[in-house]
């Protein structure tokens, strides 16, 4: 039998992101595969690491064969490989390493003193602050920025999208209540800006409860490498705002997030006036402010109307009172999943086409009595079409899909662990986004 170290475990997990694995090198954190404590599952496991300096991308880089209770799958010289045009076996060791280090995690808890703990979600308490010199607000990143070295300080950074009075600002807040939260001009670049080291965290809308969900961070999640660590949804609760002195009946014109102005469709319907899309609710009220436009008004928040000194017109203007986003916080490294209080973990996959197959993959959730909180599916772009002749009547075309779940259990819960497994016999690609706590706090705005 191989021992597996932690220091293995965390080798392993940074040759295969985005797996779930859980890093730590403290020897203390050293089992034998003989301990006991590690239960049937971890007993029967087997991990070989073959020279970790020498990965790279298409490299053999383990051997495994993993039990996980009522499914047994044998890995051996899996590549490490691009998610969207690896096969099966990478898929299943991928898996493989999520359901394991859940499996190991779990017994870890009250050990672990030097990981990152669970993020705890506070209460809103203090968003309002003074009015700023719109000189001296922080200018948001952009890619062509990101060249830039990272800052050192103890104080968590947090990468958001949008200017200061953008909600995503006040969700950053919500997430990491002493944060201090640093603008990006694009999703993107937030992604980066943690890759790069420039800031620890970055927490980004992913729905919202009128306008749906916001696709282009469901792509940006499959294409970055980094692990959902929590989720924070905030009443989003919008103003339509001015310069001091203009009237609604001046107005010609109202600017916002495309988001924003869609959650207020029936507000804006009645106004009569032309929309246009930013990048940011506060952006919107920026550029109002700095160009003195008195034909034009914001969609924003309240505190977007104060930093810029603009005049609140209507309060409360999206269509339904219960307006919520959601956000998830993400982070380079992932969290050990719990099972002392609620918890989500969100996956992606793939699934071959033929008849019943979604069916299969949703069933065995349901088997377990799990249950399912999102599901939403995204064109594969690098098989956008598939091509089938299957027929003598000529060819049959298929669109391809990425599948998003969300789910209410941890991955340090065996029925997670065992519906992952089952999926993976027919899903063709499975990765584990994050397992992390639910919030569950009021939404407050
Ligand atoms: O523009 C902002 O203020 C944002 O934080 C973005 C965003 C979004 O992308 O959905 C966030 C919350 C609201 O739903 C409207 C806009």
């Amino acid at each position: 039998m191989v021992e597996v170290t932690a220091r293995a475990m965390a080798m392993l997990h940074s040759c295969i992101p985005g797996t779930g694995w859980v890093p730590g090198d403290k020897p203390s954190l050293r089992k034998s595969s003989s301990d006991p404590s590690l239960g049937k599952d971890f007993m029967n496991s087997s991990f070989t690491l073959i020279k970790q300096k020498e990965l790279k991308k298409g490299d053999v880089c383990c051997r495994a064969s993993y039990n996980a209770g009522d499914v047994t799958w044998p890995t051996s010289g899996t590549p490490y490989s691009d998610p969207n045009a690896s096969g099966n076996r990478a898929a299943q060791w991928q898996s493989s390493c999520a359901v394991f280090s859940s499996q190991w995690a779990s017994t870890q808890l009250e050990e672990e003193k030097g990981l990152e703990d669970v993020p705890t979600i506070h209460e809103n308490t203090d968003l309002e602050v003074p009015a700023r010199d719109l000189l001296t607000l922080p200018k948001p990143l952009s890619v062509t920025d990101l060249a830039l070295q990272p800052r050192h300080g103890s104080q968590l950074r947090v990468a958001y999208q949008g200017v200061p009075g953008a909600y995503s600002e006040a969700a950053a807040s919500k997430a990491y209540p002493k944060c201090e939260a640093v603008p990006c001009e694009q999703f993107d670049a937030a992604f980066q800006a943690v890759e790069l080291w420039l800031v620890d965290r970055a927490v980004l809308p992913i729905e919202n409860s009128l306008g749906g969900s916001i696709h282009r961070n469901y792509d940006l999640l499959l294409r970055h490498r980094l692990h959902i660590v929590g989720e924070v949804q905030l009443a989003v609760h919008h103003c339509l705002m001015a310069l001091p002195g203009v009237l609604t009946s001046d107005l010609k014109r109202v600017v916002s997030h495309q988001q924003a102005l869609a959650q207020c469709e029936h507000t804006l319907s009645k106004l009569g006036v032309t929309r246009e899309a930013v990048d940011d609710t506060a952006g919107a009220a920026q550029f109002i402010a700095a160009n003195g436009l008195r034909d034009t008004a914001a969609v924003a928040s309240a505190r977007a109307a104060e930093i810029y000194g603009l005049n609140i017109l209507a309060d409360g203007i999206q269509d339904d009172s219960d307006n919520v986003t959601r956000f998830l916080m993400l982070a380079r490294e992932p969290i050990i999943p719990r099972i002392d209080r609620p918890f989500k973990t969100s996956i992606v996959f793939t699934l071959e086409e033929g008849p019943g197959v979604l069916f299969k993959a949703l069933a065995v959730f349901a088997l377990r009595d799990i249950n399912l909180t999102k599901i939403e599916s995204r064109p594969q772009r690098k098989r956008p079409l598939r091509v089938v002749d299957d027929s003598n009547n000529g060819t049959a075309k298929y669109f391809d899909y990425l599948f998003y779940i969300d789910f209410e259990a941890s991955m340090a819960d065996p029925r997670a662990q065992n519906a992952l497994g089952h999926l993976q016999e027919f899903a063709t690609f499975l990765r584990v986004l994050g397992s992390y706590p639910m919030d569950i706090t009021p939404c407050q705005p």
